[in-house]
């Protein structure tokens, strides 16, 4: 007999060498490991066990040999509860892992189990606990399918039992790795019949919102991906396991199962412009319109608002330019109309680009003697681009020098054609100063706004748009609010900006406390924890703690942005900036006394246009010019622009220290007229290049140590000795270069006027031939526009 190895020898019987080894140990046979060689003693040891114990089995087993097929039954008996209670619940359901965790019980049983458990010496104790059980089980096998996929029938018998006999061994950890050998050895050798998958019922409907990955899909339809996968595929689509789905791959792969998907529109609740979604219109009752008077400087605004509120607020004014913001009501033939009082277009403007559309009509005041100026035609683009119908207001009719009639000429030209001339444009003739007119021009905003249908529902939660804010000493953080539908109740919780709080009081525009603000109302509110900013929107919640959680939520994410940006202008990455000499950037920090002078001045700021340079403005603020906004400038190279402020003394001291450059104002227009001049130094002179002269060579002279000399006759304009020059031969440039010497006879000359001749050399270039062309030329400034 031909010695036979360990491994050989298990090969032969179809059983892991070690178990083999194991085996032989039993029997007081010691082998080093499997490639021991196996004495004649041992091979008929080992085959009286094993020989004896597939002879017994394979009338049972049939078509395999041996222990394997004994192993089976058994295995599928007791395992598979067993095996699910110990290792992976979730994984009890499959057939292989159970027999294994099964196996060690099955040790005691002698012949086959033993072939099959080997492993498990270290589950003694609870061998005859789980033997038992495994045997008990066993004549039940052919139900097992069924209960392997009923774990949860299984765990609570086998479980613990199986738990308590693996760990007190000791061999919890080994187990598990034999158990995982064995699988994998036993996988191609003892394959299972497939288990009748159970599908899950599909849903009736699934949704989602935005997109699923191809696992998610498959959770929600109760199938497996590769299912997925495989439909997706046949529908010529590749796609992974993680891969996001689309809408359509989504709807597609429903529809191949019949199921019904719906897209969840997910509601952002910190998004306060959700809340100004149309609701029940039928709810909705007329509400007052509201009116923007725009215009050029000094054609009256102020006077014509002050008119029709009976009111001197004029006087007083710095630079006779309207700067603060505020909103007013007046009552006409017993219908309200709220008038904003904005500087200019800037705070239109600036509202507008946030979202906020606040204004019904605007009101474009032209004086009469004076006509169409620029911030006219600027009102009227604004008006226009924001859809807002227009009436003109022709002031300052009670002057002499009024032209009406120029005023209306010069309008047709930007498209507003009287109604006397056929157009649809309201014409209004007014003095602001005298009052004549005004009724005519109320009545008129009435007639637009009816036929405008303004609508709000008074009975729903307040929203609007902050007019304007700020923080007073006294008060706290006071903010005039324009509600645009609903009602505002004192006590209200209210989200305004990045800001929250709980309405505490309610001023109206006369002054008056109020309890509540109806739609088009505008009102002054304190209780909020912070300063909003003008044009920011506000909505009531249903209670104090949402507001506050929307507030905080906001304010969070908005300090992010703001850290974020503020990054990006350090000392370091501004030095990084300059020498990299890519981009000129012009930093600004902007306080003015009110917010709302603040965003007037920032938008009309930003709007500066000079070609090669960004206005960045890195900080505003209203109140006082302080040592922070001053390191912040001296950090960032930035210029800080005061309207209507003044820096208190430690920010003069640091200023001039930092040689920092603080520039204080008090009219708009003379800000925006200063840093555009600024802009303008900053940039790096641009050339363009200008044609000065011809000459044409008539003769050329060398001289040795010289080079040729070229004696030329201007033809056109003149040759400068500082010019550039081409040389052009038969219409071809041969050469681009400059003047060496320039010369009238013998001297040197410093221009040749045209009619004259000279003596020209060219440096580094003495190829000069008869009849060519210098052509002279400069490269000249461009002044920026
Ligand atoms: N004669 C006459 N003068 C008027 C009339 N309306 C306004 N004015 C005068 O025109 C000047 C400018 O008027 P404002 O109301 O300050 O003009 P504004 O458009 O508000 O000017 P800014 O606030 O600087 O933009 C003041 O001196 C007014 O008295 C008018 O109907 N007739």
């Amino acid at each position: 007999m031909t010695k036979i190895r360990v491994h050989e020898y298990a090969k032969k019987v179809d059983k892991p060498s070690k178990e083999i080894i194991n085996e032989l140990s039993k029997h007081n046979i010691n082998v080093q490991n499997h490639m021991a060689t196996l004495e004649d003693n041992a091979v008929s040891k080992l085959d009286s066990i094993y020989k004896n114990a597939s002879a017994g089995q394979r009338p049972a087993a049939q078509s395999r040999p041996s222990g394997q097929s004994q192993s089976r039954p058994s295995q599928g008996g007791q395992s598979r509860p067993s095996g699910q209670g110990q290792s992976r619940p979730s994984q009890g359901g499959q057939s292989r892992p159970s027999g294994q965790g099964q196996s060690r019980p099955s040790q005691g049983g002698q012949s086959r189990p033993s072939g099959q458990s080997q492993s498990r010496p270290a589950a003694a104790p609870s061998q005859g606990q789980s033997r038992s059980q495994g045997n008990g089980q066993r004549p039940t096998t052919p139900a097992k399918t069924g209960s392997n996929f009923t774990p949860k029938a299984a765990k609570p018998t086998a479980g613990p039992g199986q738990r308590s006999s693996g760990r007190p061994g000791g061999g919890n950890r080994n187990g598990f790795q034999n158990r995982n050998r064995k699988g994998k050895q036993q996988q191609p050798v003892n394959p299972l019949p497939p288990m009748p998958k159970k599908e899950k019922e599909l849903p009736a409907k699934i949704t989602f919102s935005e997109s699923l990955t191809v696992a998610e899909l498959a959770k929600k339809l109760g199938r497996e991906p590769s299912e997925i996968i495989k439909k997706l595929f046949m529908l010529g689509v590749m796609a992974t396991i993680n891969q996001e789905l689309d809408k359509d791959a989504i709807e597609l792969i429903c529809a191949e199962y019949e199921v019904e998907v719906e897209e969840e529109i997910l509601v952002d609740k910190t998004d306060l412009e959700v809340y100004f979604e149309p609701e029940d219109e039928s709810l909705n009752e007329e509400r007052p319109p509201v009116v923007t008077i725009m215009g050029h400087v000094d054609h009256g605004k102020t006077t014509l608002l002050d008119s029709i509120r009976h009111t001197k607020v004029t006087a007083g004014e710095a630079g006779g330019i309207t700067q603060h913001i505020g909103a007013y009501q007046v009552v006409d033939n017993g219908k309200k109309i709220t008038f904003l009082d904005t500087p200019g277009h800037a705070a239109f403007t600036t509202m507008r680009a946030r979202g906020a559309k606040v204004t019904d009509l605007a009101i474009i005041v032209v004086a009469a003697d004076d006509g169409v100026m620029p911030q006219t035609v600027e009102a009227i683009n604004h008006a226009k681009a924001a859809e807002v119908p227009i009436i003109i207001a022709v002031n300052k009719m009670d002057k002499p020098s009024a032209n009406p009639d120029r005023v209306m000429q010069e309008l047709t030209e930007h498209g507003l054609v009287p109604e006397a001339w056929g157009g649809d444009t309201i014409f209004v003739p007014i003095s602001a100063l005298t009052g004549d007119g005004i009724d005519s021009l109320l009545e008129m905003i009435l007639l637009v706004s009816e036929v405008g249908e303004l609508k709000a529902n008074p009975a729903r939660r307040a929203i609007g748009t902050v007019i304007e804010a700020e923080l007073d000493k006294g008060r706290g953080s006071v903010a005039t609010l324009l509600v645009q539908d609903g009602t505002l109740n004192v006590g209200d919780p209210i989200v305004v900006g990045n800001t929250f709080g709980r309405v505490r009081a309610m001023v109206s525009d006369v002054g008056r406390r109020v309890k509540e603000a109806g739609p088009s109302t505008p009102v002054e509110i304190t209780g909020l924890n912070d300063v909003p900013q003008a044009g920011d929107r506000f909505v009531v919640f249903e209670d104090e703690k949402t507001a506050r959680q929307v507030g905080e939520t906001r304010a969070t994410s908005a300090l992010q942005v703001q850290r974020s940006e503020k990054t990006r202008v350090t000392l370091d990455n501004l030095f990084d900036q300059l020498k990299q000499g890519e981009m000129k950037e012009l930093n600004l920090i902007v306080k003015a006394d009110v917010q709302g002078a603040v965003e007037a001045m920032a938008a009309s700021l930003l709007k500066i246009d000079v070609e090669g340079v960004n206005v960045k403005i890195i900080h505003t603020g209203a109140g006082a010019i302080t040592e922070s906004d001053i390191s912040l400038a001296a950090a960032s190279n930035a210029i800080v622009i005061g309207f209507n402020v003044r820096p208190d003394a430690n920010a003069k001291r640091a200023a001039e220290a930092e040689g920092v450059d603080i520039r204080l104002h008090r009219i708009i227009y003379k800000v925006i007229e200063e840093i555009e001049f600024a802009m303008k130094g900053l940039l790096d002179p641009e050339f363009e290049e200008k044609i000065i002269g011809q000459a044409e060579i008539r003769s050329t002279f060398k001289v040795s140590k010289v080079g040729t000399i070229a004696g030329s006759y201007v033809t056109e304009g003149k040759i400068t000795r500082d010019s550039g020059v081409r040389v052009i031969r038969e219409g071809i440039v041969v050469f681009e270069g400059e003047i060496d010497t320039l010369k009238r006879f013998k001297d040197d000359a410093k221009e040749v006027a045209k009619g004259y001749e000279c003596g020209i050399t060219i440096k580094n270039f003495n190829d000069v031939k008869e009849m060519d062309i210098i052509e002279a030329y400069i490269m000249e400034e461009i002044v920026r526009k």
